[in-house]
């Protein structure tokens, strides 16, 4: 099991200087989607440089274009690159083909998926490498979470990887971790904690020991 650090709400240097906080206790950093729409993919390109030992993910939520939109985050050095279920099949294939050619990992991300186990079967025949529910800020804030859906996708994901994100911190990782995914993926469990080198540590000690 891997822990992903999410960056939304930062700009590059801010990011840069979060993750030296972190850096030992993280397998991924996450490049988010407001930091791209912010900072485009250069935000990618610096962490990368700045942390080469880092898996870097570019959180593009890629919804058309799949392979040239997979090409260009792999040109600035993303390792992993998010596309939505809720795109066309035709989408994610053309990602999952481009991500093979450059040898990088497409994780499909199930945020608002209505039929999500059905999807989830569907997704995970195109060969993606993730498969990820996801609860999102808008839906956070009115209390809802993605631990159901973890389990509803562990059910039905043969081939893919599995990972969950939405609101997920210290004192709710062990119910995550108990469904076994195989990515848990963290924000502001992290980055709005006052200690986050200690929170981070604890959670990286509660996913290795599965
Ligand atoms: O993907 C995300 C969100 O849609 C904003 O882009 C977040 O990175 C993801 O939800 C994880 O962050 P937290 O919910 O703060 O853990």
């Amino acid at each position: 099991m891997k822990l992903q650090l999410a960056l939304d709400l930062v700009n590059i240097p801010e990011g840069i200087a979060l993750v030296k906080e972190v850096e030992s206790y993280i397998d991924i950093v996450e490049i988010g989607t407001p930091i791209i729409i912010n900072e485009g993919l250069h935000a990618v390109k610096a962490m990368k440089e700045a942390y080469p030992n880092l898996q870097v993910l570019a959180d593009l939520k890629i919804m058309d274009a799949g392979g040239y939109e997979i090409m260009k985050a792999a040109e600035a050095g993303a390792d992993l690159i998010t596309v939505l279920g809720a795109s066309n099949d035709m989408t994610i294939k053309g990602a999952v083909e481009e991500a093979k050619k450059q040898n990088k990992e497409v994780l499909v991300d199930m945020i608002n998926v209505p039929n999500l186990e059905q999807r989830a079967r569907e997704v995970d025949a195109l060969g993606v490498d993730y498969i990820c529910v996801h609860t999102g800020y808008d839906l956070q804030a009115v209390g809802q979470s993605p631990f159901e859906d973890l389990q509803t996708i562990k059910g039905a994901v043969k081939h893919a990887k599995t990972a969950v994100a939405g609101g997920i911190k210290l004192d709710t990782l062990p119910e995550v971790i108990k469904a076994q995914p195989d990515l848990v993926i963290v924000g502001g469990g992290i980055t709005g904690q006052a200690d986050k080198a200690a929170v981070a540590s604890e959670m990286q000690r509660l996913v290795k020991q599965g």
